[in-house]
């Protein structure tokens, strides 16, 4: 067998099921998801139970808990402004997460590993809708180029023990997601989340105006992170293979338009 004609496993329902970063909102979601369509198994942990930057910590947790199947969905994750303005934050911190979970996931006998990243992976200027042969083809947005090349990294560390270890790593790039468990911090969240609170805070206090960053021209695509879930299990489930795989909705809006959403 090569690396790329893995045959998909079949997940029993009580399998062991770890969803790294339950409480944000991609890993709530996967939970959610995970529990309607009836996995009864899952291993879950906070960051405050689990630091997933101690390597020692997970090497532990991993040989201790034996998850079968691991989802990825722990990292530092900000918009724009966070980006820019904690870029270490950003490329260490995920770095040290995803290398911690994939190479324990591998060493303490992981049937399967989704990888989440992000669709900020690719070129500034890159054809849009973006496809995956994108990857690798130009600069990054300078904004986010530390966050994306941590992202990066871990979609070759799933490649590469794809193809030495001929292990069943697989990466999902979400495109900018909204639901449930968002983060809605007034700086730090993305561009969703934060004008809906301003909207709202400007509402309550009768403002006059709400201020919103930028021109309003670029352009994003935006998924319910319920839609994402559904794919992510989909994933799990039915895909094997070296290739990443962009989610998204396939309609892009400006940001100006989000006004009147
Ligand atoms: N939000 C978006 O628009 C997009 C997100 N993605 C990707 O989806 C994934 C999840 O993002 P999202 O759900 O939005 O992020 P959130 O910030 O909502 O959630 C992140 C989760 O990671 C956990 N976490 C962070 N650091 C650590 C740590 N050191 N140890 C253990 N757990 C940790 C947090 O745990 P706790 O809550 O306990 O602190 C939290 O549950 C990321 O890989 C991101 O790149 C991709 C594209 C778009
Ligand atoms: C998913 C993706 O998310 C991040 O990339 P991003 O798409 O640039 O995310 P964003 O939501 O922060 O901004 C989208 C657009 O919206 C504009 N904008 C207007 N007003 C506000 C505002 O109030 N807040 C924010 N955050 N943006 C605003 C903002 O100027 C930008 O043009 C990555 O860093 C990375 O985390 C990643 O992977």
């Amino acid at each position: 067998m090569t690396a790329t004609d893995a045959v998909p496993l079949k997940l029993e329902k009580s399998a062991r099921i770890f969803v790294a970063g339950h409480r944000g909102l991609v890993g709530s979601a996967v939970v959610r998801r995970l529990r309607t369509v009836g996995y009864t198994n899952l291993i879950l942990r906070s960051h405050s139970e689990l630091d997933l930057t101690n390597q020692s910590a997970v090497k532990t947790f991993f040989s201790i808990e034996k998850p079968q199947y691991v989802i990825l969905a722990a990292a530092k994750v900000g918009g724009i402004h966070a980006n820019s303005t904690y870029p270490a934050d950003f490329i260490t911190i995920n770095l040290q997460i995803q290398t911690n979970v994939i190479d324990s996931a591998y060493r303490y006998g992981v049937k399967k590993l989704v990888f989440l990243g992000s669709s900020c992976i690719y070129p500034k200027m890159a054809p849009q809708p973006i496809p995956e042969s994108s990857l690798l083809t130009g600069p990054l947005e300078p904004t986010n180029e530390w966050y994306a090349i941590a992202k990066i990294a871990g979609i070759k560390m799933c490649q590469a023990y794809r193809i030495q270890y001929k292990w069943d790593a697989i990466s999902a790039m979400p495109t900018n997601l909204y639901g449930p468990n968002d983060n809605f911090h007034p700086e730090n969240s993305h561009v969703l989340p934060a004008l809906m609170r301003r909207f709202h805070e400007a509402k309550v206090s009768g403002a006059k105006q709400v201020v919103v960053w930028g021109t309003g021209s670029p352009l994003r695509e935006f998924l319910h992170v319920d839609d994402l879930a559904d794919s992510v299990v989909f994933l799990l489930e039915k895909y094997s293979d070296l290739g990443h795989v962009n989610v998204g909705s396939g309609k892009e809006v400006s940001i100006k338009s989000l006004r009147s959403w």
